[in-house]
């Protein structure tokens, strides 16, 4: 076994069974096209026992399609083609496979039957009657329909180990969905395991060469940065196709990381909302209580105001992105309708009672600590010379630290400026500034829609407070020096004196 190739990893006892994908279009080469048929081939490959070794991507060309699928025939077990089978010029895809294998195309009678039966035409030289050219020895491959198990009108073309999909995405997923048998490995099944890890790779590159020196055989780690997620710097992920030598590599990692940069990632915490934020408010504990409280005020809401009536005032800061966990998890999903307004708040209001009469509540995160707000009741009509919406207001009696308390112990996604600036060790390097905006208030109906993107109605380097692109600045609170003696600022989430929330905000 160990004999017999050099360039296959030492497995147990078995040759890896392995496939090269070829992504065939000048679109993609051009930008006009972002590849997605690969990633969707090496998951679905992956599944099966398959280990993809190569992806390419290819001009719409003849001969270099041809010279990279003789390339990959003799070095992979299977190889799979994305694009280039319609009638078009441009489609050159079978005439290339004919050349890889020194074989004419020729029209394949069973094809030709297909393309009379789908588009009624019989003309050897029409269009649609290019599809059923293919290279003498193809094979046609029918696929089953996952879910009713029926066999797939349109076969799948494969020429030695060649396959050959088409490149619209849903056309080709639906292919190698129905025919995954033809790639099955019950040899191999991989398994994998994930670790999130708060800190910079230089810090863990240390303990990751040990872990590849002792389990780099049977186990595969690798490690890759994140630098806009709130809550890790770095995902580990291990994989191997034995378990055993999977979780003791796991042990050794989990045993030798620093315990309290390892983090316990929750990585669907919309999904596990109402779970969470309930079990959360039922838990006893201080921010439990104010949980609870936050909660029976929406619920009031949700009472005296029907769905439709009622919109949620995010902005894109923290005390919204905590209301609008709160309020999913009270009514099961975000079900959100975006609505962007643009202009001064009071305008921005009327606009939108303009455009969507039937509003008449808003959810909104003040706090007690903002501005005029200190008087508010949870649930108040707006001043006089205001537009009249109900403000719902259950966070009024939530701490800047409750906010972060609560997002953080939920994993909640939220906007990444209020973690910029610290990043120690991140190599200095920083993202874009964000294109300057006018401050436009995101009022989002809980209207009977999809899954709304998260707007950004800021536009600046905020670390506890953010406000516009000109009233917001770096908390001086946050600063200290860091180890290289260069200035650096800490995430929001650690203030210490919440008194100075509002000192990154003139
Ligand atoms: C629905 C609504 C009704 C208001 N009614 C009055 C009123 O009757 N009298 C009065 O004097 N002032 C009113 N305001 C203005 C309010 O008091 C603040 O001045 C304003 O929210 C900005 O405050 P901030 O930046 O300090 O607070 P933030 O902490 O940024 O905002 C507090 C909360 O208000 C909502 N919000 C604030 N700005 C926006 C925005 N641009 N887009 C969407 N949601 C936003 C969010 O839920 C946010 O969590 C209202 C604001 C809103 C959104
Ligand atoms: N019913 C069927 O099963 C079959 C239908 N056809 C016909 O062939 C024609 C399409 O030919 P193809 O060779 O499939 O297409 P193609 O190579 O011309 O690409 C078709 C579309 O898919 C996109 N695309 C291509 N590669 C992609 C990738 N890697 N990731 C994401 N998107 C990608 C392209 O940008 C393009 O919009 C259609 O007219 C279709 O009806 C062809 C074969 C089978
Ligand atoms: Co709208
Ligand atoms: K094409
Ligand atoms: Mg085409």
């Amino acid at each position: 076994m160990a004999a017999q190739s050099s360039t296959l990893p030492a497995q147990n006892g078995h040759d890896a069974v392995t496939a090269g994908i070829i992504i065939i279009g000048d679109e993609i080469l051009k930008g006009f096209t972002q590849d997605t048929n690969s990633f969707f081939m090496c998951q679905k490959l992956r599944s099966l026992g398959v280990k993809v070794a190569r992806i390419s991507v290819v001009p719409d060309d003849v001969d270099t399609i041809a010279t990279e699928i003789s390339s990959f025939a003799a070095k992979f077990t299977y190889v799979l083609t994305s694009g280039g089978i319609g009638p078009t010029h441009d489609d050159v895809t079978f005439e290339a496979v004919a050349k890889a294998f020194g074989e004419q195309v020729c029209p394949h009678p069973e094809l030709v039957t297909l393309v009379h039966r789908f588009f009624g035409k019989t003309d050897v030289c029409c269009p649609e009657m290019k599809l059923a050219h293919v290279p003498e020895s193809s094979l046609l491959n029918y696929g089953k329909n996952k879910r009713t198990g029926e066999a797939l009108k349109y076969p799948l073309v494969s020429v030695r180990n060649v396959y050959v999909f088409p490149g619209i995405p849903a056309l080709m997923e639906r292919a190698l969905e129905g025919l995954g048998h033809l790639f099955r490995n019950e040899q191999t099944r991989f398994h994998s395991r994930e670790i999130y890890v708060s800190a910079d790779e230089t810090l863990l590159a240390p303990v990751l060469n040990q872990a590849n020196a002792r389990f780099g055989r049977h186990a595969h780690l690798g490690s890759y940065p994140d630098w806009v997620n709130n809550y890790y710097r770095v995902r580990l992920t291990l994989d191997s196709e034995s378990e055993q030598h999977l979780e003791e590599a796991y042990s050794f990692l989990m045993q030798n990381l620093p315990p309290a940069l390892i983090v316990p990632l929750v990585t669907d915490p919309v999904a596990r909302a109402a779970t969470d934020v309930y079990a959360l408010a039922e838990s006893g504990s201080a921010l439990g209580q104010k949980v609870a409280a936050a909660l029976r005020t929406i619920e009031e809401a949700l009472d005296r105001f029907s769905l439709a009536q009622i919109c949620v005032g995010f902005n894109g800061g923290k005390d919204c992105t905590a209301l609008l966990h709160l309020f999913h998890a009270a009514v099961q999903r975000y079900n959100l309708h975006l609505c962007t307004v643009q202009g001064h708040i009071q305008q921005a209001l009327a606009d939108l009672k303009a455009q969507h009469p039937q509003l008449q509540a808003v959810l909104m995160g003040t706090r007690r600590t903002d501005p005029y707000s200190r008087t508010l009741t949870p649930m108040c009509m707006t001043d006089p010379g205001w537009p009249e919406y109900m403000r719902v207001n259950p966070l009024l009696d939530w701490t800047y630290r409750d906010i972060w308390h609560f997002l953080r112990a939920l994993f909640v996604p939220y906007c990444i400026l209020y973690d910029k600036g610290a990043e120690p060790g991140s190599g200095g390097a920083v993202p874009p500034l964000p294109q300057p905006r006018h401050c436009s208030p995101s009022l989002r109906p809980a209207g009977p829609a999809g899954l709304g993107s998260m707007a950004l109605g800021v536009g600046s380097w905020g670390y506890t407070s953010l406000g516009s692109m000109s009233n917001t600045q770096k908390n001086p609170a946050l600063r200290y020096t860091n180890a290289l003696g260069q200035e650096s600022y800490r995430p929001a989430y650690l203030l210490e004196n919440e008194e100075e929330e509002r000192t990154s905000r003139q």
